[in-house]
């Protein structure tokens, strides 16, 4: 097991590797103030395969099962949450456990976000997603209009990412999850990015020890951004490269039926292509983009440009209507750069036309 430390406002570890969730009763009798009473809210497949693990590590004196995966993000199951914590008298020195993927981590840390104003909460995270999802105290729930677009930052007080839950996820979900890991190894990270394309060529057989280093590694690159600006004003912004088109696309397709970490690969694959027009970016996108399809990932959607550039006109990093995307110098140099319809279009009209990738 390791541990990092993630200085935000507020400070919190996050514990990593086998046998972690052993330790979750530790840290919550080390909260102060101390703790009254918890909230477990766990999504239903997870507690499904892990229920044992779940019982025998993490007390709890309510139990609510969310629906698995990104249904738990909508305004109903919210309402349902805040209704579970007032049932089970939570108070405000009680504290709300996350125990899934992304959606079930977004989810619940906006229940405890909002719940009496506020309230703690700790990340368990299940997913090799939610080594993102589960850092860095973003939470929400999504509109049909737009993806997350009722949240606000609340820091977690610790994150258990135990690898024992890793085990059991279907492939869809490890490929998934790995578009975040090649997302913070494309703008920091030109060695790691490396070290990546050469060690994995099977998601579906990925060696542990790798797998837990580019876990951590991509902690570490996410826990450096957001210890600088939390509340994205400025640089947290590059976090977000590839989810501008690809929020859109997830959105378009109807929340659940293409998954995020899908989405996020269709869209830094055209933000690495609108790159190469805007900064230069000098990559050889061939290399890259046969790797992506080599591990499987399907970089297709049939969505018309028209609404997707409806959905990018209300993504959340634009200012003055203008849309402004994560755009890459080079490997590991991020920017920011506003960008036009047509110019949008012509790269999307591009990929299509050349069949590439969309
Ligand atoms: N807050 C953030 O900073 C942040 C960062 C990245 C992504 N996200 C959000 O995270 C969500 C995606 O998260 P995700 O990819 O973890 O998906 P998810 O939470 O939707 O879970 C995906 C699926 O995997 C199942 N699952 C979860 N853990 C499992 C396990 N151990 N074994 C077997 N099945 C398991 C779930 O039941 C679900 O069906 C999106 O809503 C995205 O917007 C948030
Ligand atoms: O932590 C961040 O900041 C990110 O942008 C991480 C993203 O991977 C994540 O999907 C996040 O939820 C997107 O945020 P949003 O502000 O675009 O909704
Ligand atoms: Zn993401």
């Amino acid at each position: 097991m390791e541990q990092l430390t993630i200085r935000t406002g507020t400070e919190y570890p996050v514990f990593i590797g086998e046998d972690v969730l052993k330790e979750t009763g530790r840290v919550i009798e080390a909260m102060q103030p101390a703790v009254t009473s918890i909230l477990l809210l766990v999504d239903s497949n997870v507690y499904e395969l892990h229920k044992t693990n779940i019982h025998d590590h993490i007390s709890f004196d309510a139990l609510f099962i969310l629906p698995a995966g990104e249904k738990a993000k909508s305004f109903s199951v919210y309402e349902e949450a805040i209704g579970a914590a007032l049932e089970a008298g939570l108070d405000r020195h009680s504290l709300i456990i996350a125990c899934g993927g992304g959606a079930t981590g977004d989810l619940a840390g906006f229940t405890a976000a909002t719940y009496m104003r506020g309230i703690r909460y700790i990340q368990v995270p299940t997913t090799i997603l939610a080594h993102d999802s589960a850092v860095g105290g973003k939470t929400a729930i999504n509109h049909p209009l737009g993806k997350n677009m009722t949240g606000c930052f609340h820091q977690p007080s610790a994150v258990l990412y135990d690898s024992m839950f890793l085990k059991t996820l279907p492939l869809r979900e490890i490929r998934s999850g790995f578009a975040e890991v090649i997302k913070h190894a494309l703008i920091a990270d030109k060695e790691f990015l490396k070290e990546i394309m050469e060690e994995v060529k099977d998601l579906g057989s990925l060696n542990d020890d790798f797998l837990q280093y580019a876990l951590k590694r991509g902690i570490q690159i996410k826990g450096e951004i957001v210890q600088k600006d939390e509340r994205e004003q400025n640089i947290r912004a590059y976090l977000n490269f590839g989810h501008t088109y690809g929020h859109a696309v997830e959105a378009w397709s109807g929340f659940g039926k293409k998954l995020h970490g899908e989405c996020v690969m269709i869209g830094m694959i055209y933000a690495l292509h609108l790159s190469n027009k805007k900064t230069g970016l000098n990559m050889s996108m061939s290399d890259f983009i046969s790797w992506v399809h080599s591990l499987g990932y399907d970089i297709h959607t049939d969505a018309p440009f028209a609404d997707l550039l409806a959905l990018m006109k209300k993504d959340k990093k634009n200012l003055n209507r203008e849309i402004r995307f994560v755009l890459l110098e080079s490997i590991g140099n991020p920017v920011i750069m506003n960008a036009a319809p047509d110019e949008l279009n012509n790269i999307h009209d591009t990929l299509k036309r050349e069949g590439e990738i969309l």
